[in-house]
C-alpha cells in the first residue's frame, strides 16, 4: 500500500483544557480531495488549523508523506510544512497586484514569472495580472488566492470554507472549477465546509464530524447510500425513518410491506429497526396496492418532490419525474425500490426527518 499523503492518527486537539477534536483518524490518498463536513462548531476549522500547524495538538499525530508534522511533543512550523492554505475571506494582500500576490511565496525563485503566468492562465486570470484585489469580483479574488497557495507547489492544499462568501450559481461553478484545477495538477487537498452539496461536488472522500468525533470517512456515494450512523443518515440528504421489524437476516417488515435488503443485517429476527427511506427510494406505481395521499409538492424542474401521507398517518417523501403531475389531495400508488436498504437498531422514536430542526433529529439520536 502506498503511503497516504496525509494521515491523522487518533488526533486530539482543543483550546486550553477543552478538548474539541477527539480520536480523529483519517488517511488521505495522494491526489485525492478530502473534506471535513459537519454542523457549526463540530471542530472542522480546528482540525484544519492543526494540520496547517497553527494549533498545537494534545494527542495522536499528523503525518505528511509519512513524516510527523505534529505530535503532542513536537510541532513543525507552518511555513516549513509544504502546505498551502486558502481562506474563506481570500486574505489577499491589498497593496500587491494580482501577479504579485500569486508570486508572493516564491519571490526568490528564478522561475517566478513563468510559474505566475502559468497559474494565472490555469485560474483564467491571465489578462488581470496587473489589477489590484479591490478591482476583482469575489470569485476572481478566490481564484487569485488559489493560485497563490499553489505557487510554492505544496504537497497539500487546505481550503477553509473557500466558497462561502460567494452566492448561488457562482459558488457552484467555482467549486466545480476548483476541483478541475486541483485534479489537472494532481494536487492533494483537504476542504472544510458545512455545505453537503459542495462537499459532494468537489471531494473524493468526505469525513462527517459530530462534536469532534468522526462518524464516517467515505465516498459521497457511500455516505448517501450506506450511512454508518443515524447522524450521518440525517445530516446527509433527505429522508424519513420508518419503524420496521426484522423478518429474516435480509428482510424487514414495515407498514409499506416486506422490504428486501441488499445484504444480511446483524439485527436479530423480530427486533425493531428504523428503516431509512430516501425520496428516491419510492417510485410511483399506479397499479400498486400501496396508496398514499399527496400533502405537499415542490416542483424542481425535471422532478417533483412530494410529501405523502399513508393511511396510518406516516409521512414520507418521494421524488417522481415531473411529467407525473399530482396535486395536494390526490391519491397515488407507490412502490419501494431501495437498492441500498439502510437499517439501524430502533432508537425509540420514528419519523425523524432532516427537515425537522437538526437539533431535534440529533437529540433523538443522542444514543447513537
Ligand atoms: N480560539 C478559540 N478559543 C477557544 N475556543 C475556540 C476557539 N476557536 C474555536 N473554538 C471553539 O471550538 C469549537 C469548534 O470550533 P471550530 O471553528 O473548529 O468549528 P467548525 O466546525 O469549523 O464550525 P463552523 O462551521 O461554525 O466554522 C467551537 O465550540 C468553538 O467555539
Amino acid at each position: 500500500m502506498t503511503t497516504p499523503v496525509l494521515e491523522l492518527d487518533s488526533l486530539e486537539c482543543g483550546y486550553g483544557q477543552q478538548l474539541i477534536v477527539n480520536a480523529l483518524s483519517i488517511h488521505l490518498r495522494e491526489g485525492d480531495i478530502g473534506c471535513l463536513l459537519g454542523p457549526s462548531g463540530c471542530g472542522k476549522t480546528t482540525t484544519l488549523r492543526a494540520i496547517a500547524g497553527f494549533e498545537p495538538i494534545s494527542g495522536g499525530s499528523i503525518l505528511l508523506d509519512g513524516k510527523a508534522l505534529s505530535t503532542a511533543q513536537h510541532r513543525v512550523a507552518p511555513e516549513q510544512r509544504q502546505i498551502g492554505m486558502v481562506f474563506q475571506d481570500y486574505a489577499l494582500f491589498p497593496h500587491l497586484s494580482v501577479a504579485e500576490n500569486v508570486g508572493f511565496g516564491i519571490h526568490t525563485s528564478p522561475d517566478r514569472k513563468r510559474v505566475v503566468d502559468e497559474l494565472l492562465s490555469l485560474v483564467k486570470l491571465d489578462k488581470l495580472g496587473r489589477r489590484y484585489p479591490h478591482e476583482l469580483s469575489g470569485g476572481q479574488q478566490q481564484r487569485v488566492a488559489l493560485a497563490r497557495a499553489m505557487a510554492p507547489n505544496p504537497r497539500l492544499l487546505l481550503l477553509d470554507e473557500p466558497f462561502s462568501n460567494l452566492d448561488g450559481e457562482l459558488r457552484r461553478r467555482l467549486s466545480a472549477e476548483v476541483r478541475d484545477i486541483l485534479k489537472s495538477r494532481g494536487i492533494s487537498a483537504m476542504l472544510v465546509t458545512h455545505d453537503q452539496a459542495e462537499a459532494f461536488a468537489v471531494c473524493d472522500q468526505v469525513g462527517v464530524l459530530k462534536d469532534g468525533h468522526l462518524q464516517q470517512w467515505d465516498t459521497p456515494y457511500n455516505l448517501y447510500h450506506e450511512p454508518a450512523t443515524p447522524f450521518v443518515a440525517s445530516f446527509i440528504g433527505q429522508g424519513y425513518f420508518i419503524r420496521g421489524h426484522m423478518q429474516a437476516r435480509d428482510t424487514v417488515a414495515t407498514e409499506l410491506g416486506v422490504i428486501q435488503g441488499n445484504r444480511a443485517y446483524p439485527m436479530p429476527e423480530g427486533s425493531p429497526v428504523d428503516v431509512l427511506l430516501r425520496p428516491d427510494d419510492l417510485v410511483g406505481d399506479a397499479s400498486s396496492a400501496l396508496r398514499a395521499r399527496v400533502i405537499d409538492r415542490t416542483f424542481q424542474g425535471a422532478t417533483i418532490l412530494y410529501r405523502l401521507q399513508l393511511s396510518t398517518g406516516t409521512q414520507l417523501e418521494a421524488l417522481f419525474p415531473s411529467h407525473a403531475d399530482h396535486q395536494p389531495g390526490d391519491e397515488v400508488g407507490l412502490r419501494v425500490a431501495a437498492e441500498h436498504l439502510v437499517l439501524f437498531p430502533a432508537q425509540g422514536s420514528v419519523n425523524l426527518h432532516a427537515q425537522l430542526p437538526l437539533e431535534q433529529v440529533l437529540n433523538a439520536n443522542q444514543s447513537a
